[in-house]
């Protein structure tokens, strides 16, 4: 089990995580979403126990990973840049990789490898972005650590490389039983494998279980008669995603049937409930943030 407990980092003297606090489950698959400058980075790379947070504690499995750093021999952190590799060729990864990495498991690395028709003995450089996905992601894996922490792993790459890449972290989650954090901005793709999302919110992260498609949330479209009822759509729980001419799309959180019979007693032309999405959410939590930077 992963535990983040009222972490709290500065940088540069400013806050940018604060009493951040969420545990996830061994087998699980945890999205970390937020704006642009939230802090996601920041956050996994304290997990990873690259950075130091002034305050508070990340355990695996009960282990500080600060006080304890061989821990970090089970837990392995991928940045959002393969810049770092572009010298080296898979294989030389593999090797550096597996004096790193105990447990380094290097025939499922060729296995993988040679499924997905990358070269060994070719230079990061020379890969394509697709490619450069896949052999991080790869690498990650053969570490056989069991605590996955990946910034941004499908930035830049095909639909098609992306469901490869997705398919493999299921795959592997459900194999071995392996946690996987990943942050990144394509929530649909979060929609389809997380358990949990993360989301940053200012400096703090709230934790929401599931997709978003579950939890206190109603999602409607209605479609008023004649004037929209103000007072109902300027309830604190009520936010409105999209309005065109009559049509309403609105998004409740909490006390969700009532206000929907709040809805109904002005005898819409239509209420309709839609499915909940991961982004409803996200503009319904974040739309009034200032873009960070
Ligand atoms: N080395 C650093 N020096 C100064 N400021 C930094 C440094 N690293 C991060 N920051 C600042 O900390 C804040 C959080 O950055 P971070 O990279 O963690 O955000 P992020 O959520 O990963 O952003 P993005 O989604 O754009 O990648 C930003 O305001 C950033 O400018």
């Amino acid at each position: 089990m992963l535990e983040v407990k009222q972490v709290t980092k500065k940088i540069d003297g400013r806050p940018i995580l604060q009493n951040i606090t969420f545990s996830l489950d061994s087998g699980s698959i945890a999205g970390l979403v937020g704006r642009n400058g939230a802090g996601k980075t920041t956050l996994l790379r304290t997990m990873a126990g690259i950075l130091d947070p002034e305050q508070g504690s990340i355990q695996w499995n009960s282990v500080s990973v600060h006080s304890h750093p061989e821990v970090k021999r089970d837990m392995v952190y991928i940045a959002d840049s393969t810049e770092p590799f572009h010298g080296y060729t898979a294989m030389e990864l593999a090797d550096l990789y597996q004096q790193i990495y105990p447990k380094f498991d290097r025939m499922y690395f060729m296995d993988l490898m040679e499924r997905f028709k990358l070269p060994f003995h070719k230079k990061i450089r020379h890969f394509s972005k697709g490619m450069k996905a896949l052999t991080v992601l790869i690498l990650s894996f053969s570490t056989r650590a069991s605590c996955i922490l990946l910034d941004e792993p499908t930035n830049g790459i095909d639909a098609i490389v992306k469901k490869q890449v997705l398919s493999l972290l299921v795959e592997e989650v459900a194999e071995s039983g392996v946690t996987v954090v990943i942050s990144t901005h394509h929530l649909e793709e979060l929609e389809r494998i997380a358990d949990t999302i993360l989301l940053f919110k200012g400096t703090t992260v709230e934790t929401i279980e599931g997709n978003g498609s579950s939890g206190p949330y109603v999602k409607l479209q209605v479609v008023f008669r004649e004037q929209a009822p103000a007072a109902l759509l300027s309830l604190p729980n009520v936010r409105v995603s999209s309005q065109v001419g009559r049509v309403y799309t609105l998004l409740i959180e909490d006390q969700q049937e009532e206000t929907v019979r709040l809805f109904e007693q002005e005898s819409p032309l239509v209420l309709e409930r839609l499915p909940v999405r991961l982004e409803d959410l996200f503009t319904y939590k974040l739309g009034d943030e200032h873009h960070v930077e």
